[in-house]
């Protein structure tokens, strides 16, 4: 964890917004696409996200699961900064011992999430991560595998909500904690 105290919200939004770039038209026409490689990119803006991330997670939070691909990016260094353990959720057929699968439907087509049955022991403390909500299907999908596997999901952490999509009304009507670091 840094030593500093994290930013208010406002300066972190001044300076982490601009770093997302919308994308039009991708990756099909009619999305926008929210594209967070700049952030990345940037070291201060990286480290205050993570940052901002881990001050948020619930206390007692033992493992953060991230989904693939971007949510392994974000997710891992939250776990670090936070001390807590890092679990994959990874897209179909890429995790080599049994595995639990959840299909779910995205803004743009489906897929399929798995996570391994072992990963995590009974009634860990678990918090979803993600880069971007969009309409919550993967999520939803990635805290179902987590409780399925037998752990509590504590919250589900995200460093961008969409506003104008479902994704939060979806999540909280399944009961979830949902803490994003920024709001478009
Ligand atoms: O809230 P939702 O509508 O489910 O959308 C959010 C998901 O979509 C994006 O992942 P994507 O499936 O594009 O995969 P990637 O991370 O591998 O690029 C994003 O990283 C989230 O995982
Ligand atoms: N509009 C969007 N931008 C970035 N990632 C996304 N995942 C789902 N929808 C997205």
């Amino acid at each position: 964890m840094a030593d500093a105290a994290p930013a208010p919200a406002g300066l972190l939004e001044d300076r982490l917004l601009p770093l997302l770039r919308a994308v039009p038209d991708h990756p099909v026409p009619g999305v926008t696409f929210r594209d967070i490689t700049p952030l990345l990119g940037d070291a201060g803006a990286l480290r205050a996200a993570v940052e901002g991330m881990a001050a948020a997670l619930p206390a007692g939070t033992e493992y953060v699961a991230g989904v693939e691909a971007r949510g392994f990016v974000l997710g891992a260094a939250v776990a670090v900064a936070a001390g807590a353990g890092f679990v994959p959720v990874r897209k179909a057929g890429r995790l080599p011992r049994e595995v639990l699968a959840e299909e779910y439907a995205l803004e743009y087509g489906t897929a399929t999430v798995e996570l391994h049955a072992d990963a995590l022991p009974a009634g860990a403390r678990v918090v979803v991560c993600d880069d971007v909500l969009a309409t919550g299907g993967t999520a939803d999908a990635a805290c179902r595998l987590v409780e399925r596997a037998g752990g509590e999901v504590a919250s589900v952490a995200f460093l961008l909500e969409l506003a104008a999509l479902p994704g939060r009304a979806r999540l909280e009507e399944h009961g979830r904690d949902v803490r994003s670091l920024l709001r478009l």
